[in-house]
């Protein structure tokens, strides 16, 4: 979270959204500004992906304006994919959004393939991600196979970065995660924001996470804004019934309230995590339970992966299958001690 002057990166003006007689999004709108991080937070259903999708131009509005970096977002054609590259992905899934046919160099640098800069330095720069991302010790030419849930995110969020976007969608990416290895995925997105001053629209079902990356809060119910607020304000104070609920409905409930007596709940942990890393074992399916020990995960797996959308705005995830990695995980991991470190270089 940065205090530098702030311009907005994305703006949505009443942005509504239908599925035939379901209104997924009803006249929604809010602003990330450069450098911070805006959390949009509902249960399933409430339209938290719709509005992702929307804002990566993977679905139009049926009304309502987004702008990217003050200029409406083009519906189509060369001019699209042009404002993608200026943002990046990261989904909940770190098995099923990484393709196990390919190796770290190529899922790195599929964004600067995808937008032609991959003969402006793209090895150097997919060296230079992975060291920022923590996994400078790995080879580039590894597979996804070779390494843990945590690692494997690592790898995403360095692939979001690798076209130097402006803003990054973070859909649910640490639900999937153990819960220590989601603190470190959220201190490594916190350390590469103040280096870079990338901005995030930060998905989740999970208002602990929330509490812990973002600066602003969005609450969506069925499809409307139900609070919008400061993250210190609408979690410290919360003034809709329905935020209240979802705030009574948290698990370590009890630090939240602690932390409301202290005065900074924003700037409070992640509840403490276990012992256990508890990582689902190198290699095994997309799908597979990931063996996390009972009592703690921060919030209710959401099956999103399920409905995590499969195309990116960079084209990072075209082709990605979500079925079963093909035994690429033989051979010796090389570099499982890069998920102890956060990396901090700047890009
Ligand atoms: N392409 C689609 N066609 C029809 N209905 C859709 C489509 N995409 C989303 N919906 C519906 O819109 C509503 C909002 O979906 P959305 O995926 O945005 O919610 P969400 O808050 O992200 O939920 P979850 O956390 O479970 O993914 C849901 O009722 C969903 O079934």
């Amino acid at each position: 979270m940065s205090t530098q002057v702030r311009t907005p990166i994305v703006e949505l003006d009443a942005v509504s959204k239908r599925f035939g007689t379901h209104q997924a999004l009803h006249e929604v709108s809010l602003t990330v500004a450069s450098g911070s991080t805006v959390g949009v937070v509902g249960e399933s259903g409430s339209g938290k992906s719709t509005l992702a999708r929307i804002v990566a131009g993977l679905e139009r509005p049926d009304s309502g304006m987004v702008l990217v970096g003050g200029k409406p977002l083009p519906r189509r054609g060369r001019r699209l994919r042009e404002a993608r590259r200026g943002i990046g992905f990261v989904f909940q899934d770190p098995y099923a959004s990484l393709d196990p046919r390919f190796t770290v160099e190529q899922i790195v640098g599929e964004p600067l393939r995808a937008h032609g800069l991959w003969r402006e330095g793209g090895r150097e720069r997919v060296l230079e991600l992975l060291d920022a991302v923590g996994m400078g010790g790995v080879s580039p030419d590894g597979y996804p196979g070779e390494f843990s849930g945590g690692q494997r995110q690592r790898l995403c969020v360095a692939r979001a970065l690798a076209a130097r976007p402006d803003l990054v969608i973070c859909d649910e990416p640490t639900s999937a995660l153990d819960v220590s290895v989601q603190a470190q995925i959220l201190n490594l997105l916190q350390d590469l924001q103040d280096s870079l001053q990338v901005s995030y629209l930060f998905i989740t079902h999970d208002l602990n996470v929330v509490r812990r990356i973002a600066d602003e809060v969005v609450v969506v119910r069925d499809g409307r804004v139900r609070e919008h607020g400061s993250a210190r304000r609408v979690i410290g104070e919360p003034r809709d019934p329905y935020t209240r609920a979802l705030l009574d409905a948290m698990p370590g409930r009890a630090l939240l309230d602690a932390g409301r007596s202290g005065g900074s709940a924003a700037d409070g942990p992640v509840p403490a995590p276990s012992a256990s890393p508890a990582e689902r074992p190198v290699g095994k399916p997309a799908g597979t339970p990931t063996g996390r020990s009972a009592g703690t995960p921060t919030g209710t797996p959401t099956g999103r992966s399920a409905g995590t959308p499969t195309g990116t705005p960079t084209g990072q995830s075209a082709g990605t299958p979500t079925g079963t990695p093909t035994g690429q995980s033989a051979g010796t991991p090389t570099g499982r001690s890069a998920e102890k470190s956060t990396g901090t270089a700047a890009l």
